[in-house]
């Protein structure tokens, strides 16, 4: 990303340069709700910022949306959905600011003051209003893992997705922006987030999936991304073994998605896969979906996707209903934001929501890490665990930098 000295003016323009730390210090200041957000692969860091105070959404028209960011749960209705609109909007590559016609000028020289107050690190992120900490333990996770399984087995279901959490102290030295900053280097893959609104939390993950993609092109994305398999380091993709349970975890979201399709009637799609990728210290396999919509007449293929894919086999289970019933009696815990969807929506850049994985949920002193696995007929406890272990080393890590 583009790192330009604060305060500096931008050659060519008179307009003045700003840090991300900046802008982010002074929503937090402010409190006023912020997302920022990496597009994998790419450099720019993008920030939207909102003086809304009403933040709900039912659920987002994707088609005629503002440009804002959508942020929302596993299960909707549990906690709400959240849209940050673009009031304020951010780019680390220009290191400008913009405004857009709904900000008075009021909140205007509120917002520019602010940002040029000087830096002081003793700023704080949003918290969530709850006292409740999310937690779910070991021995938990493993009965639940072991029910699951009696129960694919007698027929009730094919798979269903188990999580668990982790909490973590922060250690002192510990800097959110800095956080979100090693990040955006450890996974230049990934979908890289930072969430931060008032009563609902503060959210930094970097997430694989794909739910639900639309780029300027008007080229529509889903993926199928299941099983799950460390990666070796300097040991190519190309040389990976995958045993048949993680071929049919993948198959079975495979089989979800083009359900959707059917559902909709929807047949001209182009399905590229099953191939690995990686994904940070994991290796997944994924099945890319597109639909060129210049070529299909489907303005609302976005929207109507996003209402049948969430909450995806890769996250629930399959069927849906029976694995989400189960989820919500047996995992002991409430998900909250993690395993729903984020990102923005109708940018320059298109609208790109993902899948809430590899997250950690910021507390005043502790970090809730969340990871889940896909379960199976075939599926043994241990080895779940272990997989939920692999998957919070994503976050970990970041964690482990600041120690
Ligand atoms: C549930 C998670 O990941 C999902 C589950 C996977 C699996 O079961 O193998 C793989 C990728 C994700 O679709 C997670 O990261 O917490």
């Amino acid at each position: 990303m583009a790192d330009i000295a604060p305060g500096t003016t931008n050659s060519g323009t008179d307009s003045i340069v700003y840090s991300l730390e900046q802008v982010v210090h002074a929503a937090f200041a402010l409190g006023l709700p912020v997302a920022a957000w990496r597009l994998p692969l790419a450099t720019e860091t993008t920030v939207c910022i909102t003086f809304d105070k009403d933040l709900k959404i039912s659920k987002p028209a994707l088609e005629s949306s503002p440009y804002g960011f959508v942020f929302s749960p596993f299960v909707v209705g549990e906690q709400p959905s959240i849209f940050v609109k673009a009031d304020i909007v951010y780019s680390s590559e220009t290191g400008h600011i913009r405004f857009s016609k709904a900000v008075t000028e009021a909140q205007k020289q509120e917002f520019i003051i602010t940002l040029k107050q000087p830096q002081t690190t003793n700023y704080s992120w949003h918290l969530h209003a709850s006292e409740t900490i999310n937690q779910q333990t070991e021995t938990g996770f493993k009965s639940a893992v072991t029910e699951a399984i009696a129960t694919i087995n007698s027929g009730h279901m094919e798979k269903v997705v188990l999580s668990r959490t982790a909490l973590k102290p922060l250690p002192s030295s510990f800097n959110l922006v800095a956080a979100y900053r090693l990040v955006l280097q450890s996974y230049p893959g990934a979908f890289v987030s930072l969430v931060s609104v008032p009563e609902v939390g503060t959210w930094l993950g970097a997430s694989p999936e794909i739910l639900v993609s639309i780029d300027p092109q008007k080229i529509f994305r889903t993926v199928a991304l299941a099983g799950t398999q460390p990666a070796l380091d300097g040991e190519p993709v190309g040389n990976a073994i995958w045993r048949q349970k993680e071929i049919e975890e993948q198959g079975m979201v495979e089989r979800y998605i083009l359900s959707c399709f059917k559902k909709l009637r929807l047949r001209e799609y182009t399905e590229v896969g099953p191939r690995t990728i990686v994904a940070g210290n994991l290796m997944h396999l994924r099945t890319d979906f597109s639909v060129d919509l210049k070529e299909v007449d489907f303005p609302t293929l976005g929207t109507d996707m996003l209402e049948l894919l969430h909450p995806t086999s890769a996250v629930c289970g399959l069927p849906k209903e029976p694995a989400l019933t189960f989820i919500l009696e047996h995992e002991g815990y409430n998900r909250s934001y993690y395993s729903g969807y984020l990102g923005p929506v109708n940018s320059p850049q298109g609208t790109h929501l993902y899948v809430n994985l590899r997250c950690m949920q910021l507390l005043k002193n502790e970090a809730i890490l969340y990871a889940g696995a896909g379960i199976t007929g075939e599926s043994d406890a241990e080895k779940e665990w272990q997989e939920t272990q692999h998957k919070m080393q994503t976050m970990q890590r970041i964690l482990a930098n600041f120690e």
